[in-house]
């Protein structure tokens, strides 16, 4: 089963400590939410789990392997797919050029882009000799979605994939999700500071204040009075 389990993990900037004893687990077919509002450590956790910083203790692993000193390039082969805060969207390269970049961990034959992209965001497929920095924030997130998706990934990681969207496209997202979650078995990790958003997508959800896992729960028993106390800053 492809599941990642954090373990007890900590991690530093230097003196200041980002990451408190964080343990969290994704299973495959769901989807699993932390929720916290800014600077409580999210991106660290996932910066952790993709393999951009490295931890000060505890072990991470995906589909029974140990990642710790693994290398980023090397967790994208292993399956993590990963969907960074701002999108990160080359803006001078094409929409098509964009979703290639996802081909660097694939075997030759696997370099193509799977239509199932093109299904959940159609509008992709229509602007794909446009450049990235010409679409708008919603579609950026649609395409950085599908760039990791080119990936084959087992568990796709999303930074705050609701951030500065407007309405109908978090509406596409979250059905995207869904649909990922539903029809490949995948997990899903995202963080996010978007309570609706979780309530309704999450199967598990966890809450971080300060650094610390504070609550964590299946979805349809979140008390959303105390998420809420710790979405208010
Ligand atoms: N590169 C860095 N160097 C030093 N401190 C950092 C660095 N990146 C993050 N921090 C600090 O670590 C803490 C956690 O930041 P992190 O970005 O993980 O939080 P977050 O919950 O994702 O917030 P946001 O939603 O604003 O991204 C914050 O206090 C932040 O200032």
């Amino acid at each position: 089963m492809s599941d990642l389990v954090v373990d007890n993990v900590n991690l530093h900037y230097g003196a200041a400590q980002a990451l408190r004893g964080v343990s969290i687990r994704a299973g495959a077919g769901k989807i699993t939410c932390v929720l916290g509002r800014n600077g409580v450590g999210k991106s660290s956790l996932l910066r952790a789990v993709t393999g951009q910083h490295g931890v000060t203790a505890g072990k991470i692993a995906f589909d029974g392997v140990t990642l710790n000193g693994m290398a980023p390039f090397n967790r994208a082969r292993a399956g993590i797919g990963y969907v960074p805060q701002g999108r990160e969207i080359f803006p001078l390269l094409t929409v098509r050029e964009n979703l290639e970049t996802g081909y660097a961990p694939l075997p030759r034959k696997e370099r193509f882009i799977p239509d199932e992209i093109f299904s959940l965001f159609p509008v992709l497929q229509t602007m794909l000799a446009r450049r990235g920095g010409d679409l708008s924030g919603g579609q950026q997130q649609q395409l950085a979605i599908g760039r990791a998706m080119v990936t084959r990934p087992k568990i796709l990681v999303l930074d705050e994939p609701t951030e500065g969207i407007q309405p109908s496209i978090i509406k596409d997202i979250g059905r995207a999700i869904r649909y990922l979650r539903d029809s490949t078995g995948m997990a899903i990790l995202l963080v996010e500071q978007y309570l609706d958003f979780c309530r309704e997508l999450a199967d598990h959800v966890y809450i971080m204040d300060r650094g610390e896992i504070v609550h964590q729960g299946p979805a349809e028993t979140l008390d959303t009075a105390e998420a809420r106390r710790h979405l208010t800053v």
